[in-house]
């Protein structure tokens, strides 16, 4: 059989990983034409701004951008065209802590992927090779195939591969411009194979072939999870050390320049801070906590969650902190948040650890004045709306607590 070759590709979701992920195969790959389609018109009118005022903000992403959008990159919120045309779709759309139900507060949100499927199923008229982007529970690929199949039109065929992104927001374009590796996994079938090929010669147009590893479609989709959850215990461990430091005078950054000095462990990540954040640590290692449950797994999903229950507890520790600092009060004091993001060069604040520290101060009464560069001051109030005082006596004393 000839080589399945990739001329059309469609990506569902604009997201902080479709919209970086999908410019840069198109900057790559001037050869493929690639739509990026979303359901949030406004999200799509930025990434098509005149002006280049784009959605999210990622350094060099503009650059990326301004060179292919209209050349072979297109936005659009045709998503159905978009599903018609191409011969790969990436499904990279969000995948959020389940807030109710079976699951809730732990188990991913898997309805955008659902939908996002259904929807491939119902439009498709020729054959599609699906590849699931986002961070899924492992065996998501399993019920995507089920809707396809069952849902499909006779005669067109789906393949499923597994491309977990392990780009990081703020770096997202070095990232993908030269990865330390990217992640193909499909079935080990014949169509399996042929379709995990036709990826990889998408992404060997930059990436060297030893850099494109190819694995079972489970073993993708667990890898994905592993890797946070093992970045994410790096941090744990080294702010679990940081309270050690703090009540021994050690010094937490001499004690990590020493213990990365190993060259069995490596230097990065042992950032001691005030606790992670972003949308992806905390979301992946609940999603690791109920996967392991749901198999039976008591003793490792409580060893997995301990690395969040670490993350909180380092917050909290903070908080404090500043309080017992500041003589056991910080009613009526005057507190300064330089950076409200979740890190340096993005404007995501999802799960931000400025969120729960100025809520902290709020309910101490603090007045608190807050500056980020990235983050509008709409987002700002919108994040912060659960922790402002509700009654009008509230409301009076707590006036001038914003800037
Ligand atoms: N943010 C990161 O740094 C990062 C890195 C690696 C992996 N991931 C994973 O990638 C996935 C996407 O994350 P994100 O940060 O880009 O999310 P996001 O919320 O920024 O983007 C998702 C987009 O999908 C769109 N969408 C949802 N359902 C749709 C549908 N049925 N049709 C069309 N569009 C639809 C939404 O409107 C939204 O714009 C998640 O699973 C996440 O865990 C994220
Ligand atoms: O030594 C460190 C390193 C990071 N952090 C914090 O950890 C959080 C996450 O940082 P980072 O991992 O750099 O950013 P993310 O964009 O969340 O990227 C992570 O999550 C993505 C989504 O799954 C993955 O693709 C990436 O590989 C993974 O690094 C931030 O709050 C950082 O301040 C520390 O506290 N100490």
């Amino acid at each position: 059989m000839a080589p399945i070759e990739v001329k059309k590709i469609c990506c569902i979701g604009a997201g902080y990983v479709g919209g970086p992920t999908c410019a840069v195969i198109a900057l790559k790959c001037p050869h493929i034409q690639v739509t990026i389609v979303d359901l949030n018109q406004a999200r799509v009118d930025a990434w098509n701004s005149e002006d280049y005022n784009l959605p999210i903000y990622e350094p060099g992403l503009l650059e990326v951008v301004k060179e292919a959008r209209g050349r072979n990159l297109f936005f659009s919120t045709d998503v159905d065209k978009g599903i018609l045309e191409a011969d790969l779709i990436f499904v990279s759309v969000n995948t959020p802590t389940k807030k109710s139900g079976v699951g809730a507060g732990f188990a991913a949100d898997l309805n955008y992927v659902e939908l996002a499927t259904r929807r491939i199923a119902a439009i498709a008229t020729s054959n599609k090779i699906v590849v699931e982007k986002s961070t899924v529970p492992c065996r998501t690929a399993e019920s995507m195939r089920t809707i396809l199949e069952a849902n499909s039109k006779p005669g067109t065929r789906f393949d499923i591969l597994s491309n977990p992104e392990f780009l990081a927001e703020g770096t997202a374009i070095d990232d993908l411009f030269a990865p330390d590796r990217v992640l193909i996994g499909s079935l080990q079938s014949a169509e399996g194979k042929d379709a995990c090929a036709a990826l990889s010669s998408v992404y060997a147009n930059w990436v060297p072939r030893e850099r494109i590893l190819t694995v079972g479609l489970w073993s993708s989709e667990l890898s994905k999870l592993a890797a946070n959850a093992m970045l994410a215990q790096r941090i744990s461990s080294v702010n679990a050390l940081s309270a050690i430091c703090e009540a021994t005078g050690a010094n937490i950054d001499e004690v990590a320049h020493a213990v990365g000095k190993d060259s069995r462990m490596g230097s990065k990540f042992l950032r001691a801070s005030v606790g992670f954040g972003g949308s992806c640590f905390q979301k992946d290692i609940l999603n690791l906590v109920y996967l392991s449950e749901s198999l039976h797994l008591p003793e490792v999903a409580a060893y997995w969650r301990q690395v969040v229950e670490m993350n909180e507890y380092q917050k909290r520790r903070f908080s404090k902190r500043v309080v017992d600092t500041l003589f056991n009060t910080i009613t009526g004091k005057r507190i300064t948040v330089l950076g409200f993001a979740f890190k340096a060069d993005t404007g995501d604040t999802r799960e931000s650890a400025a969120i729960t520290l100025i809520r902290d101060f709020l309910s101490e009464r603090a007045k608190v004045a807050i500056y980020d560069p990235k983050v509008s001051e709409d987002q700002i109030w919108l994040d912060l709306q659960e922790a402002l005082p509700t009654t009008p006596l509230e409301q009076s004393m707590c006036a001038d607590r914003f800037v």
